[in-house]
């Protein structure tokens, strides 16, 4: 499909300003929170992008109402005809996104039952969901597996339970918040992710009605409620997106004010651009990245949950990298196949070596097993354009990165991937000064004259 290739013309500093809206790994579980409510709740700040618009089908299969808001970017949702619906088309949805598991809670409360279809979300390691269903299990929930998918019931009111997670992970937290809300009686959790979206969605909640507190230890206890409202709420900025450009800037030897960024969520990230060699320049709209010039620093970087460096970083990160003298290392600890993505980066010239074993400093749980998990990056290489097939999505925007940094046109396969967490990214790239083109459609041979 000609559509679903880029050709990108490398060799230009990306220069000038785009602006970042909501986060994608708030707002879609903020539109599910609005599932929990007995009233409208009212969403700000929304991105155009396909994980979003997966949810509103989903939500609108399951009787809520969305509808645009006065402003750009406004949604509204409306629960009240929930009991009501329709869900038998529900294996239409199957592989969308990650999601659809945290209808689970809000649909036990609501219905007493819930079916969540297969997940979808970038293949960057196994991603199993076994702590989803343990939490659900210890709030009383009852869970069978089908071939098509999940199917829970909940046979009286969910209690509040004292549970610890394995791993801090983040969707397992959100299941925890989502369902101990409406549970009845306390709920404690301990090993929580916390995260920004985490907090953010925290906020939704209390806005609801909800009653949760957090402690400095990764413990978050939650108050059941018997009754939540809607809300009125501007989901925080997309700390993933303002980073990946802030990569290109680097990348590339470019300019970039990301309208929207704020400190606050990005403070680890900031620290590692500046030993990088990156500059940056904090106001109150946004930040400005660029390369200062010179040559930049070569790093050690571990991905970690929050405070750490967020694992969705890593991927756009890694090709400014290349550009950086000496010896980079990369351990990612969140994914255990993160790192694949490199290889085509050393197809365009760049030199990574990827290794089993947990470089570069904590042991992770993917040490002594068969996962390709830390890499070496030496550089600087000169990057060539070439013809890439997008892996995942923030694998991708790292190959538009790559190409924009190359010499030469790159062939860039399965750019659609790429809008399911970026708004309008073509034309940001565009109006960033990125030579990128469609390439023209196949004309059949008849109609030629
Ligand atoms: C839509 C969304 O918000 N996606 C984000 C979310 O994904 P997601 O919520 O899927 O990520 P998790 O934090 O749950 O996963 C972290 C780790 O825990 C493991 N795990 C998770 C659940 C489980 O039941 N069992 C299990 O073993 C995973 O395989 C992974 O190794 O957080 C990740 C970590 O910040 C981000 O990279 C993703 O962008
Ligand atoms: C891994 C990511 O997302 P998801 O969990 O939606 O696959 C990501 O945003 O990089």
């Amino acid at each position: 499909m000609t559509d679903d290739i880029l050709l990108v013309h490398g060799g230009t500093p990306l220069e000038g300003e785009i602006r970042v809206r909501g986060a994608k790994n708030l707002v879609p579980k903020a539109m599910v929170a609005a599932l929990l409510g007995g009233e409208p709740s009212r969403l700000r700040n929304v991105p155009d992008i396909r994980d979003v618009r997966v949810v509103r089908g989903l939500l609108q299969l399951h009787g809520v109402t969305v509808s645009p808001g006065e402003e750009p970017g406004e949604l509204i949702l409306d629960p009240s005809h929930v009991e009501s619906a329709n869900v038998a088309d529900i294996d239409a949805h199957a592989g969308s996104s990650r999601i659809p598991i945290l209808f689970c809670g809000p649909l036990l409360h609501r219905l007493g039952h819930a079916f969540i279809p297969g997940l979808g979300g970038c293949d960057i390691g196994g991603r199993p969901i076994d702590f989803h269903f343990e939490v659900l299990r210890q709030f009383g929930a009852v869970i069978e597996k089908r071939p098509e998918g999940q199917y829970l019931e909940a046979p009286q009111r969910l209690r509040g339970a004292k549970i610890r997670l394995p791993y801090p992970s983040v969707g397992a937290t959100e299941q925890v918040l989502l369902t101990a809300v409406l549970a009845e009686g306390v709920t404690e959790l301990s090993n929580a992710a916390v995260e920004p979206e985490i907090e953010d969605l925290i906020c939704v909640l209390q806005k609801m009605g909800a009653i949760i507190s957090m402690d400095t230890d990764r413990t978050i206890r939650i108050t059941g409620v018997d009754h939540l409202g809607g809300y009125t709420h501007g989901a925080l900025p997309d700390r993933l997106e303002a980073a990946s450009w802030a990569s290109a800037a680097l990348a590339t030897k470019g300019n970039v004010y990301v309208r929207g960024a704020s400190q606050r969520e990005m403070m680890t990230f900031l620290n590692t651009y500046r030993k990088v060699g990156g500059a940056f320049e904090i106001d109150d709209e946004g930040i400005r990245f660029w390369h200062p010039g010179g040559a930049l620093s070569a790093i050690a970087l571990e991905t970690d949950v929050h405070p750490g460096f967020q694992t969705d970083w890593q991927q756009p990160l890694v090709v400014a990298l290349t550009q950086a003298s000496g010896l980079s290392i990369v351990h990612e600890t969140v994914y255990e196949s993160r790192l694949g993505f490199t290889e085509a980066l050393n197809q365009m010239g760049a030199h990574i070596q990827l290794y089993r074993e947990c470089l570069g400093g904590t042991p992770c749980r993917f040490g002594q097993r068969n996962f390709l998990h830390s890499a070496v990056v030496s550089g600087p290489t000169k990057l060539q354009g070439a013809d890439l097939v997008i892996p995942d999505l923030r694998g991708g925007f790292s190959y538009l990165i790559a190409a924009l940094a190359a010499e030469g046109t790159s062939r860039v396969h399965g750019i659609d991937l790429i809008n399911r967490g970026y708004e309008n990214f073509l034309a940001k790239l565009k109006a960033l000064g990125g030579h990128v083109e469609l390439p023209a459609p196949l004309v059949p041979a008849q109609t030629r004259a």
